[in-house]
């Protein structure tokens, strides 16, 4: 996968996933095939964050005063925002922002939210496009000025205990989503310098793609009482004092369906976990003259008792060789293709080929237990991709003992580096400097040993990779 890059791009375009072509840099449409992997997602997600989450929505546009109301985080922001000044041939009197995330649009409103403890925990979310004047070499999915998948959640809490439960819950189920989606992570808290602008601390979910470098796929901050302070969001006690709130915030956008597309595929094309495959089974009639009507028949009814049973099923009757359907599916990343032909009609059997393993059988067509047969594999599919892909995962995590052994790896192998740290800031810079890579964060507190750089004890086990 040393052509990661460009494999990438060819199958977002061949397996028609999204069109690059659009005339706006980092902006790009969403085919009806990635559409449907995008929106499958996206109901995994909801489905995990109804639980105790309500979705909602808030304009995307913002007014200026109210961006730059808190410092810290319009100063992380300036670069990359989006204005409005004009509604037609009227200039605006007040520029408005397209929102690069939503703190500025919600928190205003908020203090007409919450009144009394009682309104307390609040958990929000929305799924919208964000924009961010991103100036590093934009990607598809990967690094975009119009974040179109973009989930925030705002929490709101009475005290800092339950904004930092709600951190840990939000870790809980981001590694759900995560896990179901069969895309390893590693969970670090961001280094004090790379945290997200206005927040406490960070959070983030890194992922590793083929080419060694890795992937931000998610991050959860606490926001302690700072927005509050600034937006003035506070609840009366029980008895009767106002305090400020504490709130948390956590994000996830497109590349997510980057990392499914990334990690899973192969030189075949994607491979998609059954979860979100726009087609989790396709059927190929093998079709002679003679037989041809009976077969088209038999897959007829095949493909309607497996559409009543939920699955997502197609049948291609197209007039087209087996092997130009074989390649197609193949390369769309269909889990399970079912093959039958006059000989398995009689015998009752039916030619699996599973997308995962490549691999051919012969198994017994059991009208009764058909279901239960496609499901058991269609499960046995994703445990497989999930395993493969911690599998690869856990090979590219190096430990370190020294700052050239580091340097070495990221040089030669790329992938993550784990290595003991002192936890200083300055310390940390250099040792970035030195290896030319960012810290992800530290995922560990470190019991005994020195710091790889500055050779005082070390307090925490950090990772260090090639980034996005
Ligand atoms: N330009 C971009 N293209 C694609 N995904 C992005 C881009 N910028 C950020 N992301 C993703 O969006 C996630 C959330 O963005 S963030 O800035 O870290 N956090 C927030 O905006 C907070 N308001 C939490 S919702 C990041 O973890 C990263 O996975
Ligand atoms: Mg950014
Ligand atoms: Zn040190």
């Amino acid at each position: 996968m040393s052509k990661f890059s460009e494999w990438f791009h060819n199958i977002l375009e061949e397996a028609e996933i999204i069109d690059t072509r659009y005339p706006i840099k980092g902006m790009h449409v969403w085919q009806p095939q990635g559409f449907k992997i995008r929106k499958h997602t996206l109901s995994l997600l909801r489905e995990l964050l109804d639980e105790d989450h309500d979705e909602v929505l808030f304009p995307l546009l913002i007014p200026e005063d109210e961006l730059a109301k808190e410092a810290i985080h319009v100063k992380g922001f300036e670069e990359e925002v989006y204005w409005i000044t004009h509604g037609g041939l009227t200039p605006l009197n007040k520029k408005l922002a397209l929102r690069p995330t939503s703190e500025t649009a919600m928190y205003p409103m908020f203090p007409l939210w919450v009144r009394s403890h009682t309104d307390l925990p609040m958990r929000f979310y929305q799924v919208v496009n964000t924009f961010r004047y991103e100036t590093k070499h934009t990607r598809p999915l990967i690094r975009v000025r119009e974040i179109t998948t973009f989930k925030e959640a705002h929490t709101i809490h009475t005290d800092s205990e339950g904004a930092r439960q709600q951190v840990e819950r939000a870790i809980e189920i981001y590694s759900s989503f995560f896990d179901q989606l069969g895309i390893p992570y590693v969970v670090t808290r961001r280094p004090e310098w790379d945290k997200f602008p206005g927040a406490d601390y960070t959070m983030a979910f890194d992922t590793l793609l083929p080419d060694g470098k890795t992937l931000q796929i998610g991050t959860v901050h606490n926001l302690g009482q700072t927005f509050a302070r600034t937006f003035d969001i506070t609840y009366e006690t029980a008895e009767g004092e106002h305090e400020y709130v504490y709130q948390t915030c956590y994000g996830l956008s497109d590349r997510v369906i980057a990392s499914i597309i990334g990690i899973h595929g192969d030189s075949s094309g994607l491979k998609l976990p059954p979860i979100v495959a726009p087609y989790q089974v396709v059927i190929i009639p093998v079709l002679f003259k003679k037989t041809a009507q009976e077969v088209l028949d038999f897959c007829k009814q095949l493909q309607n008792k497996i559409k009543k049973a939920g699955l997502r099923v197609h049948l291609d009757d197209r007039d087209l060789r087996a092997g130009k359907k074989y390649y197609e599916w193949e390369m769309r990343g269909v889990p399970l293709r079912l093959e039958i032909g006059p000989r398995d009609i009689e015998n009752k059997k039916m030619v699996t080929l599973r997308r995962d393993t490549m691999e051919k059988e012969i198994v017994d067509y059991r009208e009764d237990a058909l279901i239960n047969d496609l499901n058991m594999i269609l499960d046995d599919i994703a445990r497989n991709l999930k395993e493969k892909a911690w599998e690869n995962f856990q090979e590219n995590i190096h430990p370190a003992k020294t700052l050239e052994d580091a340097k070495n790896i990221i040089t030669n192998e790329k992938g993550i580096v784990s290595f003991s740290w002192c936890g200083d800031e300055a310390c940390g810079i250099e040792i970035e400097e030195y290896v030319t890579v960012d810290i992800l964060g530290v995922n560990e507190e470190a019991t005994e040993g020195k710091c790889i750089n500055c050779g005082k004890n070390a307090q925490h086990v950090a990772l260090l990779a090639k980034t996005y």
